[in-house]
């Protein structure tokens, strides 16, 4: 039987040479149901804020998702399997590929029928701590007709679209790729995540 830490020792190899990589079934379906239930449910009570880009502003035609961040240290009992995943795969990383990740953050993100996030990078200008971006998605029975694929611009001006299905890891490293996220029929949930390094000038 494949475990885990094989599948994730099986990521790090592919993140290596290419800088991306797409894992299924990351936590059982069950794990990614309560996930989804508890994200539509922030979205339905008005607990999450309509995101903002990198002036500070909401700039829906840029970007029109809501989202609620993670507190890392008030996990919900639905967070806890996916958040313990994201930090073996951290760790593994760490090991593997010698990248100093010192912590990962995590925020649920809503985009409603039409919204988008305009062709971005998830650094702004190289000075941002995020190494690695992670994007898990929470959408169940989502077929290509529905949109809202996560396109990723690769680096010879090819581009590789990934279903926001259910159970899906998006990764990829935040500084290379630039992508977007197309817009979709349906509503499309999903933990948008990065492994930061420590912020260069930080105490130790
Ligand atoms: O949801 C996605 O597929 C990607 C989201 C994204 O690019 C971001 O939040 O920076
Ligand atoms: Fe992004």
């Amino acid at each position: 039987m494949t475990t885990l830490v094989d599948r994730f020792q099986a990521a790090a190899d592919t993140l290596a040479v290419d800088g991306w990589c797409v894992l299924g079934q990351l936590l059982p379906a069950e794990a990614t149901a309560v996930l989804a239930a508890e994200c539509a449910a922030m979205h339905t009570a008005h607990r999450m804020t309509p995101a903002r880009v990198g002036t500070g502003q909401s700039a829906p035609a840029l970007r029109g998702d809501h989202t609620r961040w993670f507190e890392m240290n008030a996990l919900s009992a639905a967070q806890q399997p996916f958040v313990e995943a994201i930090e073996t795969l951290r760790h593994m990383l760490n090991r593997s590929l010698m990248l100093g990740l010192v912590e990962s953050e995590a925020h649920y993100a809503v985009y409603p029928p039409g919204a988008r996030y305009a062709r971005h990078l998830d650094q702004l200008r190289g000075r941002d701590a995020r190494v690695v971006s992670a994007v898990y998605y929470l959408n169940a029975d989502w077929e290509p007709e529905d949109g809202g694929a996560l396109r990723l611009y690769l680096d010879d001006d090819h581009s590789h679209d990934v279903l926001p299905r259910a159970g899906t890891l998006a990764l990829f490293l935040s500084g290379r790729f630039e992508h977007e996220v197309l817009p979709a029929t349906r509503e499309r949930m999903s933990i948008a995540c990065w492994m930061r390094r420590r912020e260069p000038g930080a105490l130790p």
